[in-house]
């Protein structure tokens, strides 16, 4: 697999209040070429430091990380034109027009007067480019710093909770942009703990806990491997359909007038509740989506969200 991030075993620690806390550790992870890659994980399990780190922006303690085959930060010079980021909301001049902040930026980053228009279209900001950055929304703002990161059009975006603070609509509208960059051959590296946001646009994840990688590849394989499918019955009698489907050997749990069952084959349900005189009204399969895997991930691994971790001590267990 060709890949435009790699990181092995690697390992970042801060000195909090007399103690050091392990941010990262042990990440071995990849971000294959093109597509969206989701990067997906609590707060506090280390994405940000991960991101920093690969932007040069802060020191592993060890292990070693590359952008492009280049081992960073040490050749991050040969690379770092491939590269736009947003890790920290950006500044633009709230009194200038879009178009007229992203000028500036083109002319000192000496990216050519074109990209500026090219960028504003690449994230359906075409015909906002002479409003002023002080009247957009949020949404629109953060499709601004993506065009921000545009202009040197980058092989490689990375983009650090780029949803944060978004209302639905914004949400959307940076999730399209992702897409049809991931589409047009980018590479999309996008962290987030709100899993179902990425679920959506994603073609591949890395989850992490605790700072070290826990599942890592596409979206159906880790869906795939977080148990069996389950569907949702609705019958006449809920308390004695429980009862029939446990002497068949489902375990069945009961949510309102509803059970819901683990079956690879739906029928075998339907028979089973036939077979005693039980009609089903209404049949659902339950999708597994990527909140449930993650926090079947988290879970075996004794992950939650943020917590304590004191160098030294137990810090979750290896690579998936
Ligand atoms: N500069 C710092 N000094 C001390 N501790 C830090 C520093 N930056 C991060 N940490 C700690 O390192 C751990 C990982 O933080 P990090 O910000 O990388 O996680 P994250 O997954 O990006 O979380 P979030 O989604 O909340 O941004 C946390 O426990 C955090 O408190």
């Amino acid at each position: 697999m060709d890949v435009a991030v790699r990181t092995v075993n690697l390992r970042k620690t801060y000195l909090s209040r007399g103690s050091r806390r392990v941010a990262v550790t042990g990440l071995s992870m990849a971000v294959p070429l093109g597509g969206v890659h989701g990067f997906l994980g609590p707060n506090g399990s280390g994405k940000t430091t991960t991101i920093r780190m690969l932007l040069g922006l802060v020191r592993a303690d060890s292990g070693t990380a590359e952008v492009f085959g280049q081992a960073v930060p040490g050749r991050l010079p040969h690379v770092i034109d491939r590269v736009g980021a947003i890790v920290e909301s950006p500044k633009f001049f709230p009194a200038f027009t879009a178009r007229q902040n992203l000028v500036l930026l083109a002319g000192a980053i000496g990216s050519p007067r074109h990209r500026v228009d090219e960028v504003l279209e690449a994230t359906h900001l075409g015909d906002r480019g002479r409003d002023r950055y002080a009247g957009f929304s949020l949404g629109m703002k953060q499709r601004l710093a993506i065009a921000a990161t545009l202009l040197k059009d980058p092989d490689l975006l990375i983009f650090d909770e780029p949803t944060n603070g978004l209302d639905p609509a914004g949400i959307r509208e940076v999730r399209d942009t992702m897409r049809s960059l991931g589409a047009q051959g980018k590479t999309v590296l996008v962290s987030s703990h709100i899993l179902a946001e990425v679920e959506q646009v994603a073609d591949t994840v890395s989850i992490i806990g605790h700072g070290t990688l826990l599942a890592e590849g596409t979206v159906s394989d880790i869906l795939g491997g977080s148990g069996v499918a389950q569907v949702r019955v609705r019958v006449a009698s809920p308390d004695r359909a429980q009862q029939v489907l446990r002497d068949e050997g489902f375990t069945p749990t009961r949510d309102g007038e509803h059970l819901v069952v683990a079956a690879e084959d739906p029928s075998s349900v339907t028979r089973a509740l036939a077979g005693h005189g039980l009609f089903v009204s209404e049949l659902v399969p339950v999708r597994p989506d990527l909140e449930s895997a993650f926090l079947a991930l988290t879970a075996d691994q004794g992950l939650g969200g943020e917590a304590d971790q004191v160098a030294g001590g137990h810090v979750g267990g290896g690579a998936a």
